[in-house]
């Protein structure tokens, strides 16, 4: 049967970064008998310019006919002055939202060959081996009211609202992938200040008598930040929300070497999940030919794991990517201990992984 993987590339990076993984896809895919389409749509400030809204209808219904979704990034400095609605990410919250997308998943690795080039090189950071599940769809970027208030407008309120049913569904997530890892759980919240913090503990407290083979403890979240980089190798699952979750995975990119390495996927209950890099547009870079496409290679990996059911093909590409970095071959953002390192564009990287994935297969 036909499946269809939509691509949304939006801004700064993000069409560079999906072009690399589509090239990766297909590759795969030519060689495995799948019949699969891609259509490209808008988001973000490509939207906007394109159509005046971030996020137009037409996107939102092929993503409602999709299999699995691709996402570059959105933003950058020419919607910065753009009204809070014509933002280019309240697209990519929108999609999420209207996918019902509720669990995100950031695995933090730390690749060998970048760890012996890293300042963090200490023999810790060799057993960096964690995910982190953050809840995609409630808390405070979704929270109602968000405004300013006040006759001269200089009090603002955001609110920071979760149902239990939000916070059972995505804690059982995180249980059911701990079951297929280490069966060691973090919870992270600030159960000492925020009563949404108080009823997250709870749940994850009873849900962990229904999985007496998990191993679970609560953290902080401010003194969690600090042992992701002190003592980062204790961590197998971590569930925290939404704003956490946001931060902490950004904090977790420096222990993979780069945010140009961090993958991640929006699922929900059935199959449809979206995948994207952790990392913005970078408009700092844009249209050199330097982004790292790692992440939405890796991105693309593990659609076709939870997607698609291509365990194998998924574990080529993970394979492939830890190959060329071994070899010494990365992109500008990265720091290989090999004395023979070659720095590579964006496209010549995509090329290596395509190149290593078939020399593995044949
Ligand atoms: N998922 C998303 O679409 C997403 C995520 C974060 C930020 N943003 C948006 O992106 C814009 C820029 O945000 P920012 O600068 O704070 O964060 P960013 O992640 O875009 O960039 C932070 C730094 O990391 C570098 N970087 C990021 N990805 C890289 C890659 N693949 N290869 C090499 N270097 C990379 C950038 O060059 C920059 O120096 C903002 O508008 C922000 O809202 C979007
Ligand atoms: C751009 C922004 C809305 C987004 C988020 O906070 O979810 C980004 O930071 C991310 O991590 O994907
Ligand atoms: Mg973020």
């Amino acid at each position: 049967m036909m499946k269809t993987i939509t691509v949304l590339p939006g801004d700064g990076i993000g069409p560079e970064v999906t072009a690399s993984a589509v090239r990766v896809l297909k590759s795969i895919f030519s060689t495995s008998n799948r019949n699969v389409q891609f259509i490209e749509k808008k988001i973000g400030g490509a939207a906007i310019d394109a159509y005046g809204t971030p996020l137009p209808q037409e996107t939102i219904d092929q993503c409602h006919h999709s299999d699995a979704i691709l996402l570059g990034a959105v933003g950058g400095p020419k919607w910065n002055q753009q009204s809070m609605q014509l933002r280019p990410e309240q697209g990519l919250l929108g999609i999420r939202k209207a996918m019902g997308l509720f669990a995100n998943l950031r695995p933090v690795e730390a690749f060998q060959a970048l760890v012996d080039a890293s300042p963090l090189k200490q023999s810790f950071v060799e057993q960096v081996d964690f995910v982190i599940v953050r809840e995609l769809t409630g808390g405070l970027y979704f929270g109602r009211p968000s405004e300013r208030l006040g006759p001269n407008q200089d009090r603002v309120v955001d609110t920071l609202a979760y149902s239990r049913q939000e916070i059972q569904r995505v804690v059982e997530k995180a249980f059911q992938l701990a079951l297929k890892r280490r069966r060691k759980i973090t919870s992270i919240d600030k159960a000492n200040v925020l009563e949404s913090s108080r009823m997250w503990r709870e749940v994850v407290n009873e849900t962990a008598k229904r999985y007496p083979e998990v191993a679970v403890t609560h953290q902080l979240v401010d003194s969690a930040a600090m042992q992701l980089i002190t003592n980062p190798s204790q961590f197998d699952v971590l569930v925290t929300e939404n704003m956490f979750g946001d931060i902490l995975s950004d904090e977790a990119s420096v222990l993979t070497g780069s945010l140009g390495m961090m993958p991640s996927a929006s699922l929900r209950a059935d199959k449809v999940g979206l995948y994207e890099p952790a990392h913005g547009s970078a408009p700092d870079i844009a249209g050199q030919g330097k982004a790292n496409p790692l992440a939405t290679i890796l991105s693309a990996a593990l659609l076709l794991r939870y997607s698609l059911d291509m365990d194998t093909e998924a574990a080529q590409i993970e394979t492939a990517v830890r190959q060329i970095l071994n070899q010494g071959i990365h992109t500008s953002d990265l720091h290989v201990a090999n004395h023979e390192d070659q720095i590579v564009s964006t496209s010549e990287m995509t090329d290596h992984v395509i190149h290593a994935i078939n020399a593995n297969r044949t």
